[in-house]
């Protein structure tokens, strides 16, 4: 298996006034034709990590690296536009562009000082539309759609740009249940038949333990770990991540319970004292 993307003591945080420091020394590998899902708890950093290995916020230290060793966080933006395609998780507004149109703008790495589509461009537009199946609402006005329609059709935008590595925060986050399964689906089998190195975040534990190839847990703390779904299961670092109160994640069947506490219970309630 070849790494499409290493992070390599990668500290992530932010700079300002007050620095901070999100997480320090990270050290992962997301692979080539793999589905990795970034999870954590809220504020563990998986934004900052995502916006650090696409080159939108500077690490602290350390660095992330494509397949040929190129660091991203030194790269112009110009060939990371080449190289790396990402949606983050606010539904951009584009005005009154049609979803096709802004499926275009996925090519403007590649087009010449004129700025105009070629023959090439507009069958990599095509592909993209079919590929996330939004075909059907590629003349439709891109503020006319829904949330979840707008999803795809942005998921479109970023396929269109022939990245190596397709980074996403939160993809599923305005789908309906039936949506989320065949998206994630779909991004798995991208990552397969294209050679795409794809790496999300994603709130939906379950299912992103159910569907991913391989998986990232951000701990609170800044804690990283890496594996197979199972790997990082069968390790205790999911439910210690996760688990809360009553709520408990098992890590055979890949499923948040709520443990009602009965079995400690005495099956005869004592009487009442006194
Ligand atoms: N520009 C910024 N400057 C300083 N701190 C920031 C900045 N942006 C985010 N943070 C902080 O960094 C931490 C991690 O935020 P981040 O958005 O990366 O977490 P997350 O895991 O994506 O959270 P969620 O699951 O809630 O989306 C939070 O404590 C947040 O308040």
């Amino acid at each position: 298996m070849t790494a499409g993307l290493t992070l390599a003591g990668l500290t992530i945080g932010y700079r300002g006034r007050r620095p901070v420091t999100i997480a320090s020394d990270l050290t992962a590998e997301a692979q080539v034709g793999r589905l990795t899902t970034l999870i954590g708890p809220n504020g563990a950093g998986k934004s900052t990590l995502l916006r650090t290995v696409c080159g939108l916020e500077r690490p602290l230290s350390g660095s992330a690296l494509l397949a040929d060793g190129t660091d991203v966080t030194r790269m112009r933006p110009a060939r990371l536009a080449r190289r790396i395609a990402t949606v983050g998780t606010q539904i951009v507004d584009p005005g009154r562009l049609t979803a096709r149109e802004v499926v275009e703008l996925g090519r403007t790495p590649y087009l010449g000082a004129t700025g105009r589509l070629g023959a090439h461009d507009r069958l990599r537009v095509d592909w993209a539309l079919e590929a996330v199946r939004a075909a059907a609402l590629a003349d439709r006005p891109f503020h006319d759609l829904s949330d979840g329609e707008a999803q795809r059709v942005l998921a479109a935008r970023a396929l269109a740009q022939d990245p190596e590595l397709l980074v996403l925060d939160e993809p599923t986050s305005h789908l309906d249940a039936p949506s989320r399964v065949e998206f994630l689906d779909l991004l798995s089998t991208l990552a397969r038949e294209q050679r795409l190195t794809v790496l999300v975040s994603s709130h939906e534990l379950e299912l992103a333990m159910r569907l991913s190839d391989a998986i990232w847990l951000l701990a609170p703390g800044g804690v990283m770990h890496t594996g197979t779904p199972l790997d990082v299961a069968s390790s205790g670092a999911v439910s210690a991540a996760f688990d809360r109160g009553r709520l408990r994640f098992d890590p055979d069947r890949f499923v948040f319970e709520v443990k009602d506490g009965s079995s400690q219970r005495p099956a005869v309630e004592p009487p009442p004292a006194g």
